[in-house]
């Protein structure tokens, strides 16, 4: 798909398959087109090239099917403040066309999953912030879809309200409810996706299991060094040389894959000041350029 606001191009050639029934992290950094990806798949955008199917559906013709089995949460909190917690629901479960004899039940499903059940008759204006994205999230869900759209689920939230969600998320996957995830952080990815593409720039860069991207871009280990610039320098200078990938992390040099370094190059740098476990945050930066939050 192709997607361009005037000069730039949001979404440039990408290609993307979702298997059903796995949770799908797309996870790039600001920018990357992640967001504009999810407009195309709701058809709030329209792709300027390329085609789109949604659980079998072609877009935009189909949209209305392709809408109808799909939850969305958006990345802005969107709810009426004015209406209780039910009533958002109640809203949703309306508007996707719940059948009226189980709306009741679709509700209380919704608000049990994000625990809110005792929070039912509270306005969302006085929830608070992570009560208010488990609701969010709880209407994106209410009419059982197959397959949900999290559009950066938990950006600016505490770790602590973080956690609560990726349980809820977790939740969806064990009922094979399809699902595809924005994220820009690392850990959310880690801990949710069974696979991950890696979006830089309006296409997908690489896209695996966590575990099998960080084998094949970063290896089993990284080795850090600690020094003076000039001497991390040369460090990276000799690594490269080498053929092996390296990141500034502040004042230290990592190098990737630290376990296939040629035994001269293991003198000549000496050892290291710190060894560790190669993660998703090395593969990130070597193949997006950017730090990470
Ligand atoms: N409506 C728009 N008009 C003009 N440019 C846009 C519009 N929407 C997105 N863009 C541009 O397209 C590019 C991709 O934006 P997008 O919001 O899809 O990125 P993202 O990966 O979701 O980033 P973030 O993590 O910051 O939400 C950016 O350069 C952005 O400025």
């Amino acid at each position: 798909m192709v997607k361009r606001y005037g000069d730039i191009a949001a979404v440039d050639g990408l290609d993307l398959e979702v298997p059903y029934g796995i949770c799908l992290g797309l996870l790039g950094p600001n920018g990357a087109g992640k967001s504009t990806t999810m407009r195309l798949l709701t058809t709030q955008s329209l792709a300027d090239e390329g085609e789109i199917t949604v659980l079998g559906h072609p877009l935009p013709r189909a949209s209305k099917k392709a809408r109808a089995l799909m939850g969305v949460v958006p990345q802005q909190d969107n709810l009426d403040e004015e209406l209780t917690a039910r009533q958002n629901l109640e809203v949703f479960a309306h508007l996707y066309r719940v059948a009226k004899a189980e709306r009741a039940a679709a509700v209380d499903r919704a608000l049990s999953m994000a625990q809110l059940t005792d929070r039912a008759a509270t306005k969302a204006d006085d929830l608070s912030g992570g009560m208010r994205r488990r609701l969010l999230i709880a209407r994106g869900l209410v009419h059982r879809p197959r397959l949900v759209l999290l559009d950066e689920p938990t950006v600016g939230l505490d770790p602590q309200v973080r956690q609560e969600l990726w349980s809820l998320v977790a939740a969806l996957r064990d009922e094979g409810v399809t699902t595809l995830m924005s994220t820009h952080y690392i850990e959310e990815a880690e801990r949710l996706a069974d696979e991950c593409a890696l979006m830089s720039r309006g296409r997908v860069v690489a896209r695996d299991t966590p575990a099998a991207l960080i084998a094949e871009h970063a290896g089993a280990h990284v080795d850090e060094h600690l020094g003076q610039p000039e001497r991390l320098a040369e460090i990276e200078r000799l690594a490269r040389k080498a053929g092996l990938a390296t990141r500034r992390t502040g004042p230290s040099i990592s190098i990737l894959a630290a376990e296939r370094q040629p035994e001269s190059l293991r003198l000549d740098l000496g050892p290291p000041s710190l060894q560790r476990a190669a993660n998703l945050e090395d593969v990130f930066v070597l193949l997006t350029g950017e730090s990470v939050e």
